[in-house]
């Protein structure tokens, strides 16, 4: 390839993630230069993205810039991407996962323990907020939007006692030394995807996937593919409060853990978990499938 585009946001984290990708791409001896785009979900950020709702507000304008011919390659965090593309793009190729954990960030307390009763937790995540009042059901929640660095500031100005992001993005900006906790997975389950990275492309080009393919990460790849198949089979969007995530055993077998809450707090946190052997996409997709299963077997809908 001549020049490889890539589309991106121009949020700093946006932009870490293409910087990334396209430092990837020189190593393999490619061209690559940066085109910024504006997204619906960046313009709504502030405002009330969870209830617009939904998936693929930050995929779409630069989905247009593929199909236009502006852009070869979007780069998104995997966690933003939905289940399903739209017919005519496809995803052609997971990344190595940064930390797939959740942190807890405060500047006052040093564990969620530590948190004094009734303490005002900033997230605007259904998932963090069903497994959040599962350990902690005395925590007010409180919403929080914006970007990383908005997020930040909203706490350090004190409109929150302590806030839970991804460890992923504060690591990739260089906020890891802000992390107070990254919470064990099996204390608070990871939504799918998170802390990978996904590379979209027009499905038609068929070259550009086969030199990017040479960027994948295959056991990020199959074991990312195994939760986003958890969400695909509950319905999912990034507004459920839905949790899964699937490590790699010493046996070679991969395990898939997966948590569904009651956004009423009706009903108890439902988890589950299964393993197979998962050598590729189909076992993969079937492993995420039996979880989801096992999930509506125990109530989750
Ligand atoms: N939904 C927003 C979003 N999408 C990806 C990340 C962080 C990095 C990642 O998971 O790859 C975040 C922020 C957060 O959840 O705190």
């Amino acid at each position: 390839m001549s020049n490889i585009v890539i589309a991106t946001r121009e949020s700093r984290l946006a932009l870490w993630q293409a910087e990334h990708v396209r430092a990837l791409l020189q190593e393999k001896g490619h061209t690559v230069s940066l085109l910024g785009l504006t997204t619906t979900g960046d313009q709504i950020l502030d405002r009330t993205l969870s209830k617009v709702g939904g998936k693929g507000l930050f995929v779409k304008e630069l989905e247009l810039a593929l199909e236009e011919g502006r852009a070869d390659i979007a780069v998104h965090s995997l966690k933003d991407v939905p289940m399903d593309l739209p017919e005519g793009f496809a995803l052609a190729c997971v990344l190595e996962r940064e930390d797939p954990r959740d942190a807890l960030v405060s500047p006052r307390y040093e564990s969620l323990d530590a948190l004094p009763q009734g303490a005002v937790v900033g997230t605007s995540s259904l998932r963090r907020v069903v497994l959040l009042r599962a350990l902690r059901p005395d925590l007010r929640i409180e919403p929080l939007r914006g970007n990383l660095d908005t997020r930040l500031r909203k706490l350090d100005e004190g409109q929150y006692d302590a806030i839970v992001l991804a460890a992923a993005g504060l690591k990739r900006l260089g906020l890891e030394s802000r992390i107070r906790v990254a919470f064990d997975p099996d204390t608070m389950l990871p939504a799918a995807g998170q802390g990978a990275l996904g590379i979209e492309v027009r499905a038609d080009r068929t070259e550009l996937i086969e030199l990017l393919r040479s960027l994948a990460h295959q056991g990020d790849w199959l074991s990312t593919a195994a939760e986003r198949a958890v969400s695909r089979a509950m319905g999912g969007s990034c507004s459920m409060p839905l949790a899964a995530h699937a490590r790699w055993q010493a046996d070679g077998a991969l395990r898939i853990d997966a948590a569904w809450g009651d956004p009423e707090g009706n009903a108890p946190l439902v988890k589950v978990h299964a393993l197979a052997q998962a050598g590729d996409f189909a076992q993969a997709d079937a492993l995420g499938e039996r979880a989801a299963a096992l999930l509506r077997d125990a109530g989750a809908h």
